[in-house]
């Protein structure tokens, strides 16, 4: 069902038909952080059946125009209706009783507690009589709920024992288990494998069949037009335009986003590359067997494989040495025998990992702090700090990152998802690396930064000969970036690609 939008043709009144009223409404929202105005008198409409796509650079506002609707944030002005009825709610449980479920963009599980106790966390007494929780009940309402879904798990599991895309699908369950009328998908798909993303796509086709209404953010442009029936795009809090997703492309998206044309991007030529940066042999350990390969002074080389394939644990081995069974690893030409992080750090190898929620950043710290912690070395005089050198060192990062913030004080907490991506990649840039180990770096990235990411990456191994070691599971990015790709199947190298041959069909049929 393609449903009717109002566009930004014209005048900006969007007509409520009573042929199909809206089933979400909100007029003039706005708020405020202190100086910050993340959401600027900003309208949202949504009818039943409809999904919307929210498009926005990082910190446009996105996480927190969904936070107000959901009932995590009040907002300082604006109304919204739901169903034609005035809708305020205090808490995010209010939201849920009147229809409105969302999934953050960051995980939001309890992790010592089973499948089942997550999704129905806060309504256990639904399964309670006379103070005693009634188990097999609950596990077989998760069981029937996860089952409809297609969502492959236990759920008597421990929610901790689950990978990262089983755990956001769980997340989904729970949203889904109150039955909405609207659902809030905040960047759910960075943390799927392809197996999930396709179930979740399905599962927003039968949900707007059922007449749910869905508004949707990613960073990933190509998905939104899979799934999307209109796009509603902001800017620095505003209102830019909202199309029918029929009506727009990629490039007209991303134009429209970061206000200039990106569809030329394309990867300068370079020049054949000869001195060998690190050199790994027979590298054996936990979800990967004998693994040999190189990566060249100035090269960007790219493990590509599908989720689980081992390309997480080979970067991880890499960095954190301590844990393989069999082989070696050479830099320069030299045996490397470190054992730990901080063995890689002293050697001149930094990594970007995947989770940058769980192994990246201290939230509760500032940026200044965070980008500081890798830099620790070159920041120090004696035993303390040089803050000054620290202060200077986040203010170049904030700056070649585009870091959306009022200073480099501020808490990371505070920052957008996207942002916080950022201040990962700034803190171990620039730590001057010779050797960079990159596990999805534009994961949550919006696609003007991705841009300049990339040519930060060109131009560091270009310049400074940085050899580059990364995992992507955007084939987009593996085929615009790479000088070469090795391909992981099942823990062992399946395919080498140079040049020409580094093709979407030929990288997927090695993958599979
Ligand atoms: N709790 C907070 N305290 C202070 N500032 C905040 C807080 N939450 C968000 N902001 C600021 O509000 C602005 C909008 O952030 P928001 O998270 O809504 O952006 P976003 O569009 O979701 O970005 P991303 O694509 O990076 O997730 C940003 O400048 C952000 O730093």
């Amino acid at each position: 069902m393609l449903v009717e939008t109002h566009t930004d043709t014209g005048s900006k009144d969007h007509l409520d038909t009573p042929r199909q009223p809206y089933l979400l409404a909100a007029e003039g929202l706005n708020k405020n952080y202190g100086p910050i105005q993340a959401v600027k008198g900003l309208d949202v409409y949504l009818r039943a059946g409809e999904a919307l796509a929210l498009c926005g650079e990082n910190g446009a506002g996105k996480s927190t125009i969904f936070k107000i609707l959901a009932g995590e944030v009040v907002p300082d002005g604006g109304r919204i209706t739901v169903s034609g009825s005035e809708y305020k709610p205090a808490n995010a449980s209010q939201a849920v009783t009147a229809g409105v479920s969302m999934v953050h963009q960051e995980f939001n599980i309890l992790p010592h507690i089973s499948v089942a106790e997550n999704i129905f966390i806060g309504r256990m007494d639904e399964f309670s009589r006379f103070g005693r929780i009634n188990w097999k009940a609950l596990y077989s309402a998760a069981s029937r709920l996860l089952e409809s879904l297609g969502i492959k798990c236990n759920p008597r599991a421990e929610m901790r024992s689950l990978s990262p895309s089983t755990q956001k699908m769980v997340e989904l369950a729970r949203a889904l288990s109150t039955d909405p009328k609207v659902l809030l998908l905040d960047e759910i798909t960075a943390s799927l494998d392809h197996d999930d993303a396709d179930t979740l796509h399905r599962l927003m086709n039968a949900l707007r069949a059922k007449g749910v209404g869905i508004i949707y953010v990613s960073h990933r442009l190509q998905e939104i037009f899979l799934s999307c029936t209109s796009i509603e795009i902001m800017k620095d809090g505003s209102w830019v335009a909202t199309r029918p997703a029929s009506e727009l492309d990629e490039d007209q998206l991303s134009a429209l986003m970061v206000g200039r044309d990106l569809a030329d991007w394309k990867r300068p030529a370079r020049p054949p590359l000869q001195e060998e940066m690190l050199d790994v042999s027979g590298l054996t350990a936990s979800g990967f067997r004998d693994v040999s390969l190189q990566v060249r002074k100035g090269e960007i080389v790219t493990l590509a494989g599908l989720a689980g394939s081992g390309t997480d644990e080979i970067l991880d081995a890499i960095f954190d040495a301590g844990h393989l069974t069999a082989g070696t690893i050479r830099l320069e030409g030299s045996d490397y025998a470190g054992k730990s992080v901080s063995d890689a750090i002293a050697a001149g190898i930094a990594m970007v990992p995947k989770e940058r929620a769980v192994e990246g950043l201290i939230d509760t710290q500032s940026i200044r702090f965070n980008i500081g912690l890798a830099n620790l070395s070159s920041n120090t005089r004696g035993v303390f700090v040089d803050g000054a050198r620290e202060a200077e060192q986040a203010e170049q990062g904030a700056d070649m990152f585009r870091i959306k913030a009022r200073s480099t004080a501020e808490l990371v907490r505070s920052l957008s998802g996207g942002n916080k991506q950022k201040v990962l990649l700034a803190k171990w840039f620039l730590t001057n690396p010779r050797l960079m180990l990159l596990n999805n770096p534009t994961r949550g990235v919006d696609i003007g930064v991705k841009f300049e990411i990339y040519d930060l990456m060109l131009k560091l191994s270009q310049e400074k000969k940085l050899a580059i070691l990364m995992a992507s599971e955007d084939m987009a990015e593996v085929i615009r970036l790479s000088d070469r790709v090795i391909t992981i199947r099942h823990g062992e190298i399946s395919g080498v690609f140079e040049g020409p041959e580094i093709t979407e069909t030929n990288l997927i049929n090695a993958m599979l």
